[in-house]
């Protein structure tokens, strides 16, 4: 038998505990042993819970307990979680965690740790959520050279721009409803500016190139700005907007951002709708690759967190080798990095405004729908995204132009 703790019992604690109880017998013969959880550790009470009896409020409790070999951390937060589970490593317990923020600030630390001790630092659910992701690249991609990651790696965020483009409801509906699903973080500007895909392709990156990817030097926009109009105009180019985090290598320097994109239907992606989420990996070896499920949500996630648990118990005392330095990568600028971009504007004069836009961009192919007839609308031809940003900048100055509406990514 093997004591486990769980640190924190909300969303996902709680469907950590209920996936142990309810798959118990084949959970136990999976991991070769009988799999008891000794403590849950939360601030507040749950009353008439089934974790009533095993909750404790004292940390210090379980870390001193030495038949606790395995702990899962899913209270999310840079702290106390880092404080928590780097005493937890230093006491030589497996940690398994859902918390991106976590692995993306102290991953390469926290793992070096458990190299150190032979022990394990798991964190499935923190990319992809239910979806094996580290794991095969951890794992099953290793004979590859990667040179491309792309993803959908927020189910908040695709869950709320399926909604706007599918059903026509309205940002701030579809937020709450994700909320209410318990999909978005606690601060769910972590997911609607980007941040959280961010940290997600951080942690993705650090694993497939080896050194460490720091999350604040990845460019993130989020979906704030993407309004029903963008979602029109993209429909009428045969595109829907998702939000993807990419990581790409290219001539051995590697480049990263977050940014609502266009894309079209022959894409990988562009079927990925809802919760789900998707990632597209490209290997010297193998290929093209996909993984695809529930990003978010309490069960789904649970499912990783506990295949972690189970792995921990598996290999106590041996660790599983992770591929991630903590030496930093430098980026590559994105200001080299080729792209299109769909730009709506509100002109003084639609006949000047047309020669203005020709002699900044070039030829750019325009867009209308019955529901913008004021704006114009076009797609820019192909440059550097140094360029196409000056070029968006001496826009928004020109006395021909009222407004920038938009600017969005078209993938190429
Ligand atoms: N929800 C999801 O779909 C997914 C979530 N994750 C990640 O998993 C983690 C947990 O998420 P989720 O379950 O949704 O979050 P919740 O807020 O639902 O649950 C966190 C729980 O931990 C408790 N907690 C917080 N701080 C402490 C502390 N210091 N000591 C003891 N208990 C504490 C909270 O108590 P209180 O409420 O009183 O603060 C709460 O009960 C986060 O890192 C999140 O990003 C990852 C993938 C998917
Ligand atoms: N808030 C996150 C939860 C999973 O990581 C999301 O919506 O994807
Ligand atoms: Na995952």
């Amino acid at each position: 038998m093997v004591d486990v703790a769980i640190l924190g019992y909300g969303t996902v604690g709680s469907g950590v505990v209920e996936v142990l109880t309810k798959n118990e017998e084949s959970i136990n013969k999976k991991a070769g042993k009988k799999i008891k959880i000794k403590y849950v550790l939360d601030l507040k009470d749950f009353p008439g819970s089934p974790i009533e009896d095993v909750l404790t409020k004292d940390y210090d409790t379980i870390i001193n307990d030495p038949d606790v070999k395995v702990i899962a951390e899913v209270m999310g937060g840079v702290e106390p979680a880092y404080t928590f589970v780097k005493k937890a490593l230093l006491n030589n317990k497996s940690v398994v965690t859902s918390n991106k923020e976590l692995v993306a600030r102290h991953g390469a630390e926290l793992l070096k740790i458990a190299r150190q001790r032979d022990i394990n630092f798991l964190f499935e659910a923190s990319v992809g959520g239910g979806i094996p992701i580290i794991r095969p690249l951890n794992q099953s991609l290793t004979a590859d050279e990667i040179y491309e990651i792309t993803g959908i790696l927020n189910g908040t965020t695709n869950f709320i721009l399926s909604k706007m483009a599918d059903e026509g409801l309205d940002f701030n509906t579809v937020l709450k409803e994700a909320q209410d699903k318990g999909y978005a973080e606690r601060n769910p500007e972590a997911d609607v500016e980007g941040f959280d895909a961010c940290r997600k392709i951080a942690i993705l990156s650090s694993l497939a190139f080896g050194m460490h990817v720091d999350f604040e030097d990845i460019y993130t926009e989020g979906i704030t700005k993407v309004s029903d109009l963008d979602m029109a105009y993209a429909k009428k180019l045969g595109y829907d907007i998702k939000l993807l985090a990419t990581s790409k290598k290219k001539n051995d320097k590697v480049y990263a951002m977050v940014a609502p994109t266009m894309i079209g239907g022959e894409h990988p992606l562009s079927n990925v709708n809802g919760v789900f989420n998707a990632i597209f990996v490209k290997g010297n070896v193998i290929g093209d690759v996909m993984f695809y499920g529930k990003g978010a949500g309490k069960l789904p996630t649970a499912s990783a967190v506990v295949a972690d648990m189970v792995d921990a118990v598996k290999h106590i005392k041996r660790n599983i080798v992770s591929f991630w330095s903590t030496k930093k990568m430098e980026l590559m600028d994105i200001n080299e990095v080729l792209s299109r971009y769909f730009i709506r504007v509100t002109p003084q004069s639609r006949k000047e405004a047309h020669d203005t836009i020709g002699t900044i961009f070039g030829d750019v192919d325009y867009v209308k729908i019955d529901e913008a007839k004021e704006e114009m609308a076009f797609v820019t031809p192909e440059g550097t995204e140094g360029a196409l940003k000056d070029q968006v900048e001496q826009l928004k100055a020109h006395k021909d132009m009222i407004d920038v509406i938009s600017v969005i990514r078209i993938e190429k």
